[in-house]
């Protein structure tokens, strides 16, 4: 029996369908949520909601509410370069294209029109936490602060100078010195982001080993993205780039592995012993042709996975509703199994598992009394979603981030029926197509 808060609520909700993530596999229908504080206070069956009192009552008919979409991975700014360099294979579109457009434009003022596009596109998306891995970090945490989203920014490094840091020495102060303006943030966290193993030698990976010792935060990076990054590691170092690190005492329950599309059994059991998260990418993955992660092997030996778009120019948007559609068609055709990964255990995977990668569970990716009031509202009542026998297979299989009508990150409404409520679209739309002329005339 919950009890029943002595103060106002801020806000009740009242869905159709609840899905909490967080017991597995449970669907509660006609139930309310009470919100105080940014937090959720209470969940309790409709018809007790009448003892409660709300300044705030929102019905959601017809609306699934769900916790909010974790995007575990991306590059956020790089919503400017969406389209610029499409089907290529990792390292042509990396060294050929990427690289060199980003030494040729990436200043401040890109960062902040990519972000701000990025994260309006991410809450349109159903997306209230999105981890990020681009330059000028310290850009990034100020418009997330500005806008009220939730972020795990990372800290940029690789063996040459990048926008915003000389090398990578002066990349990791910056960043200590990010990490100590922010920890006691109720929303943002600090990582740090080395790029991949082929491109940050041992000397910086052990700097990072020792800090991280002291700040005890997370290690983002792209490991084991294609077989030719497998196979240059196997003649340069004579070992899987994954073994490299476990030797350089990286990995550990903070370590995220974005990619991870070639996995062979001691692979596994180095995730394992280390307990480490790993991030599926499935369209970047299958747009660069770089492989297929094997998240059903994954799941089986009890790692933990997490659902990342990757950047908008290799994917080419950030819609993790649809990115999370993809995980589970292509885990079907991988496994050679229809059952591997259902609409449920998606769904975890793009809410729990992602705020577990980032070490945010306790705070967010479940509705769990306590947890921040990070969540999405579902519309599940028009012509393409008809009929509903189980709201999550319809939520998973047939809808699209059209579905999406309300956002609340840490009970702020910042979608309020599919307007974003702190954000000009129009402005954005503009200042986005400002930076396509003068990138695409030189391009
Ligand atoms: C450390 S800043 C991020 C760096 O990563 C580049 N990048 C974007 N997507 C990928 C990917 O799928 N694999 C490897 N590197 C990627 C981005 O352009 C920045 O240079
Ligand atoms: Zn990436």
């Amino acid at each position: 029996m919950p009890r029943i808060p002595a103060e106002p609520l801020d806000l009740l909700l009242l869905p159709t369908w609840l899905v909490p993530v967080e017991p597995a596999g449970v669907v509660l229908k006609n139930h309310a949520l009470g919100i105080r504080d940014g937090r959720i206070v209470l969940i309790a069956p409709r018809e007790e909601a009448d003892q409660y009192l709300a300044n705030e009552t929102r019905d959601l008919s017809g609306m699934l509410l769900a916790p909010g979409l974790v995007n575990a991975h991306g590059h956020a700014a790089m919503t400017l370069f969406r389209g610029l360099a499409d089907d290529l294979p990792l390292m042509t579109w990396l060294r050929e294209h990427v690289w060199p457009a980003e030494s040729r434009w990436v200043d401040e003022a890109f960062i902040k029109a990519g972000t701000e596009l990025a994260i309006a596109e991410q809450l349109q998306s159903g997306i209230t936490c999105f981890s990020d891995m681009y330059f000028f970090p310290e850009v990034v945490s100020q418009l997330a602060h500005k806008h009220g989203i939730r972020a795990q920014i990372t800290i940029p490094v690789l063996n040459f100078s990048i926008p915003g840091a000389r090398d990578a020495d002066e990349a990791l102060r910056k960043g200590v010195a990010l990490f100590d303006d922010l920890k006691h943030h109720p929303r943002l966290s600090i990582a740090f982001g080395p790029h991949a193993p082929y491109s940050v030698g041992d000397d910086k990976l052990e700097s990072i080993r020792t800090l991280v010792a002291e700040m005890d935060i997370g290690i983002h990076m792209h490991v084991h993205e294609t077989a030719n990054e497998v196979e240059e590691a196997m003649r340069e170092y004579g070992e899987r780039p994954l073994a490299r690190l476990a030797r350089l005492q990286l990995l550990g329950p903070r370590f995220q592995a974005v990619h991870m599309t070639q996995v062979n059994d001691d692979d596994i059991a180095l995730l394992v012993e280390h307990n480490c998260s790993v991030i599926h990418c499935p369209e970047s993955n299958l747009k660069l042709a770089s492989g297929f992660c094997p998240v059903e092997r994954l799941w089986e030996a009890g790692v933990n996975v997490a659902i990342g778009t990757d950047g908008a120019a290799s994917n080419n948007d950030l819609d993790l509703l649809g990115e999370t559609r993809t995980a589970a068609l292509v885990a079907k055709a991988v496994s050679g199994s229809a059952t591997a990964l259902n609409a449920h255990r998606a769904l975890r995977m793009a809410t729990l598992n992602g705020a577990r990668a980032l070490g945010l569970d306790d705070h967010t990716g479940s509705i769990e009394v306590g947890k921040f009031a990070d969540l999405v509202a579902f519309d599940l009542s028009r012509l393409p979603q008809q009929p509903v026998y189980d709201p999550v297979s319809q939520l998973i299989y047939s809808c699209s981030r059209d579905c999406v009508r309300h956002v609340w990150v840490a009970g702020k409404h910042l979608l309020d029926d599919r307007q974003l409520t702190r954000m000009d679209e129009e402005q954005l739309i503009a200042t986005a197509q400002e930076w396509g002329n003068k990138i695409g005339s030189k391009h």
